[in-house]
This record gives structure tokens, sequence and C-alpha cells, in this order.
């Protein structure tokens, strides 16, 4: 019943690694195992649930069979007593039933509540486990979505549309099961009778599909036009827009009526067949039910206990036709939530050796964004303790990829990053947090206080190791704050701006002390003056470090020990500044030109 899980949802379709950014989707057979695997964790609420189900549908076939006993009886000349007996069993195992039912809903509800618990806290871990490059190029979009409307999308399945269905699927196999009981012939019949609702689900749930996605789709567009000239209503208005946009709206109005009209249609088509299709099996019975009566075949008893069994069957099949929709998009979801898992996890080796020292090593390293054509082409590089280097070239060239690659975030597509003889991106990222740490000027400030933003470089720092390390980097500004270390920084509370982002930022680099630190523009966003206030107090932090910085301003590489110079992916070029200078290659002739517009 649940058909293609990735039908019609937003992300990739198929299996596997990740291409182009978006996360994979699990296919049909993963979320097979996926589904059978969830249910083997809680196999003891799950059979339970399953076999209480299947004692209130047993319970509930009596009802039928009974009263064509209480006719077969009263045909036979039967007296009151036997009638009451019979009906007193009617009632006793209503009662059965309906307890058992509530029972069997309860554990289920249960059973979905825990599976929906394990659920997110897999895709937890599992995006926790993604690469730090994988998320990035995924976005925040998809995984949000993926983590909260999916993962709700799942648990709205599993709360209802999957018991329900369970719980159906049960009646209607058992219900089947007692007619055929009662006479083959006439379950038979039944059976044969049922074959055009399975004819009209079947059409109905291909064309249903891309039709309400075609409907959402339509309604957002709608939203969009009218949501964008409500906004720019000052600009229509002014540029006399008015007509076009008004005529852009009919459109979307008239897209968004086509597809409900098609959705509406296929309703209109399906539920008209559902009920004539119920009442087909209950006919079939009755007349084939008559001609056996006749030729003393079955007793009345039977036909009516049989028709009144098909007749009951509507109400399981009615359940089952009205949540298949709820169950694919259900499905497709937790395609996309299991797809997470499918994606390259972040490599850590927990037995990974210690590094023997604090030697940075690339050694013919390629490297590709996604399956692309390669952006670094062999690169050989060795970074010695203690030095700075200063990374060059124009844009595109490969400098922030390869810092990526010193960093551990990203792995090399050939060749390796070492740190010590221990491949970089292998280290777990407490012990490479030791050894390597990547600054750019992307400086995200979390939802906390400035000593929570602080003590997730070192959760272990006192209040005057966090002050030390904020004074290091000029962030004289925590002693203005109102509530100092305790200050919220965020929406509704204190406002950091840019640079101070930066300086909280390079405080948790002085907190987490690495030996090796990678610079991306990391004072690009200070002001001049901050700026060099900044760096002097990394400096005198940093001394006897090592220090590899992405430079753009082409005096860091005038003060480095040495200068790389990078160029379309490769290594051009080697040395300190003078011999660069000295060689008259293109960092030469760059410092030149540069050199005029900046005497010494
Ligand atoms: N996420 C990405 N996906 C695909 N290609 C990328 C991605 N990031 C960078 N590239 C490509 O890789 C190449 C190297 O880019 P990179 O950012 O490393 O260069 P750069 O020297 O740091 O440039 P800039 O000085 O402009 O920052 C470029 O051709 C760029 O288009």
């Amino acid at each position: 019943m649940t058909g293609s899980p990735v039908s019609g949802e937003r992300g990739r379709h198929g299996d596997g690694p990740t291409t182009g950014g978006a996360l994979p989707v699990a296919d049909s057979s993963r979320l097979r195992r996926a589904a059978f695997r969830l249910i083997r964790l809680d196999w003891r609420a799950f059979s339970v649930m399953v076999v209480l189900n299947a004692l209130a549908s047993a319970a509930g076939l009596a009802g039928p069979w009974l009263l064509g006993r209480i006719i077969d009886e009263v045909q036979n000349g039967a007296g009151v007593a036997t009638v009451d007996r019979l009906a007193l069993a009617l009632l006793g195992l209503a009662l059965a039933q309906f307890l058992l039912a509530r029972y069997a809903g309860l554990i289920g509800h249960r059973f979905g509540e825990r599976t929906l618990a394990r659920i997110r806290e897999e895709f937890t871990g599992r995006v926790l486990a993604l690469p730090v490059g994988v998320v990035e190029r995924a976005g925040a979009g998809d995984l949000t979505t993926r983590g909260t409307a999916d993962v709700a999308a799942v648990g709205t399945m599993l709360r209802g549309a999957g018991p329900d269905v369970l719980i159906a699927s049960v009646q209607a196999v058992f219900v089947l099961g007692a007619v055929v009981v009662l006479d083959p012939l006439l379950g038979g019949c039944g059976v044969l009778g049922l074959t055009g609702i399975w004819f009209a689900a079947r059409w109905y749930m291909r064309r249903a599909v891309p039709a309400y996605l075609a409907e959402g789709a339509a309604n957002s567009e709608l939203a969009e036009q009218l949501a964008a000239t409500t906004a720019g209503a000052r600009t229509v208005e002014a540029l006399g827009l008015g007509r076009r946009r008004l005529e852009t709206c009919q459109e979307a109005i008239g897209r968004c009526r086509a597809t409900r009209t098609r959705t509406l249609f296929l309703r209109s088509v399906l539920f008209p067949i559902v009920d004539v299709s119920y009442a087909i099996p209950v006919v079939a019975v009755l007349l084939v039910g008559g001609v056996l009566l006749g030729q003393g075949a079955v007793t009345l008893g039977t036909v009516v206990a049989a028709a009144l069994y098909l007749r009951q069957l509507s109400q399981p099949l009615d359940v089952i036709l009205l949540n298949m929709e709820r169950l694919q998009s259900g499905a497709a979801s937790f395609a996309r939530v299991e797809g997470a898992g499918l994606a390259p996890r972040a490599d850590h080796d927990a037995a990974a050796p210690e590094p023997a020292d604090d030697r940075l090593q690339v050694s013919g390293v390629h490297y590709a964004y996604d399956g692309g054509p390669d952006v670094l082409h062999g690169v050989d590089l060795t970074v010695r303790p203690g030095e700075r280097l200063a990374v060059v070239g124009p844009s595109g060239a490969g400098k922030t990829t390869l810092g990526r690659l010193l960093a551990g975030m990203d792995v090399p597509r050939a060749g390796s990053v070492t740190v010590g003889r221990v491949p970089v991106a292998g280290l777990d990222p407490a012990r490479l947090r030791e050894r390597v740490m990547l600054v750019t000027q992307e400086h995200h400030v979390f939802l906390g206080t400035v000593r929570d933003n602080l003590r997730i470089a070192a959760p272990e720092a006192t209040d005057d190791e966090l002050r030390t390390a904020l004074a290091a980097v000029g962030a004289s500004w925590i002693d203005e704050l109102p509530d100092g270390l305790d200050t919220e920084p965020g929406p509704g509370g204190e406002r950091l701006d840019g640079a101070q982002a930066q300086q909280l930022a390079l405080a948790r680099v002085v907190l987490a002390d690495p030996h090796t630190l990678i610079l991306d523009e990391a004072t690009a966003l200070l002001d001049p003056r901050t700026a060099r206030h900044t760096e002097r107090a990394l400096a005198a932090v940093l001394a006897g470090r090592t220090v590899i910085a992405i430079a753009h301003r082409l005096q860091t590489a005038h003060d480095a020990d040495r200068v790389a110079v990078l160029r379309d992916g490769r290594l051009t070029e080697l040395g300190t500044h003078d011999e660069l200078v000295t060689a008259g290659g293109a960092y030469a002739a760059l410092w030149r030109s540069w050199h005029g517009g900046h005497p010494e």
C-alpha cells in the first residue's frame, strides 16, 4: 500500500553518495530494510500489537456468524433461551473486541512514539557524523526540512496512518478469511467482487501523487506572487505595474484552479467507484447464495453471515484507501530522513595513532568538489612546525580548498594530508582541535551566553581563563556588557557586531590552543585599527606556533617565513619573500605592482 516511497519527494532520488550538494534519499529496498530494522528493535510491542489486533478482529467476526446462527436456529424452531444465549455471546464478543482494539491502539501508539524517538535520535547522530563539507554543501534548508517537517510527517505516519492501516489490513484479511471459511464458493464471489476496488485504487494512486504535488506547487506559486505584489506595492504603483501584476496573479490563480479541478476530478471518479464496488461483492454473494440455497447447498444463515461480512469489509477498506496518500507522503519523508545516513560519513578513526609531531605534510593532493573536475592538481607541500607560511594566488586558485584540506574538513581525492604522519581528516574533532584549526571570516555566535560560546573550545576553562583569552584578542568590550560572561548575544539580547563575533571566534582559538592555525581572511572584517590590534595579540599568543595564512594582502606574505603561490590548483612557487622576488616569477610581478602603490 505504501507504493514507491520516493515518488515526488523534494530531494534527489536514488541511493548512495551525494552529488551536487543535495543529501541522498533512500530507495525503496533500503527503506524496507530500515522499517524492518525499526520493528526488530521493538519487536515485542509490535508483536503484541499485531496479536491483539488479530484477536480484536477475530472477536469482531463473531457478530455476523452469530447472527447467521440465530437465523438458522429460529428457522429450525429453537426457543427464546437459545436466541438469548447467542445474543448474549454477541454482546460479550463485541465488548471484547472493543477492549482488545483499544489496548492494541495504546500499545501501537507507544510503539509509534518509541520508534519516532529512535528515528529522531538516529537522524541527529547521522547529521552530527556528516563531514563539515557535506553539511555546508547540503545547505541549511535541506537539513532543517529533513529534521523538522520530514520527521514530523514520519511521526504522523507512525501515530496515525501506519497503525490505522495495519489494524484495517488485519481486519480485512480476517473478514475475507471468515467468508472463505464459511463457504469457499461465496468467499470466491466476494474476492472477485472486490477486484474493482483494487483497479480503481491503482488508477487513482498513479495519478493522485503528481496531481497533489502540482496542486501544492501551484498554491505556493500563487502565495509567492501575492506576497511579492504586496511587498512591492509601492514599486508596483510607482512604475504603473498594476496591470502586469494582476495578469501574473490571474495566471497563477488559473493554474491553481486547474490543478484543483484535476484533484477534484480524481476524487469524483474514485469515491463513487469505491462506493459501488463495496456493493458488488454483497450483491454477488446474495445472488450466488440464493442459487445455492435453492439447491440446499447452504443455509440461509450462512448466506446472511457472508453478506454481512462483506458489508463489514467496507469499513477497513475505507480506512486503507483514505490513508494511502498519508502513507505515501510519510514514506517519502522517511526516505529523506533515512537518506541522511547514506551521505559519506566523517571518517574519524578513534584508534588512529597519536601524531608523531606537528609537521604538516601535503603529498600529491588532488581534490574535486562533488565529482567535478579537479581544483587541486598534485600539490606537494611541507609546513615546518613553528613557521609562518603565506598562501597567495589569484581568485579561484584553490587557496581556500587547500586550507580546508589542511584543517581536515575535506578529504583529498588522491594523495594525503597528514600531521605527524597521521591523516588529518582521520583525527576525531577533539584531537584535531588540539593540532590544527581553521579560522575563516564566517563567525557563528551560538545560542547561549558568551561563556557557553567560549567553552565550546575548552569545556573545562575557568572564567579567568576565558577573560584572559578575550583580552588576548583585544575584546575589551566584554567589560562593558551588562552581564559580562553571562551576556546572551543574539536576537532579543545584546547584539554583537561582525568584528566582535570574529574576536569571540579568535578567543575560542586561543582557548583551544592548537599547534597550527590556518587563517583564511581571519581579520578581514575588523577595521584596520582593531585588525592590527588583534593580529598583534594573536602574534603574541601564537608565537612559536605554525601559522598558515591565506593571504589577501601582500603585506602578510612579506612578513611570512615562506610564501606558497597557487595558480590554477598548482603550487607554482615556494620560498621566502626575498627568494621569490629575486626569482622574478609571478609573485615578483605581483609584488612589484602592489609595492608600487604601497612603498615600504
Ligand atoms: N563548494 C564548491 N563547490 C564546487 N566548486 C567549488 C566550491 N568551492 C570552490 N570551488 C571551486 O574550486 C576552485 C578553487 O576555489 P577556492 O575557493 O579554493 O579558491 P581561492 O583561491 O580560495 O579563491 P578566492 O581567493 O576567491 O577565495 C574554484 O574554481 C572554485 O570555483
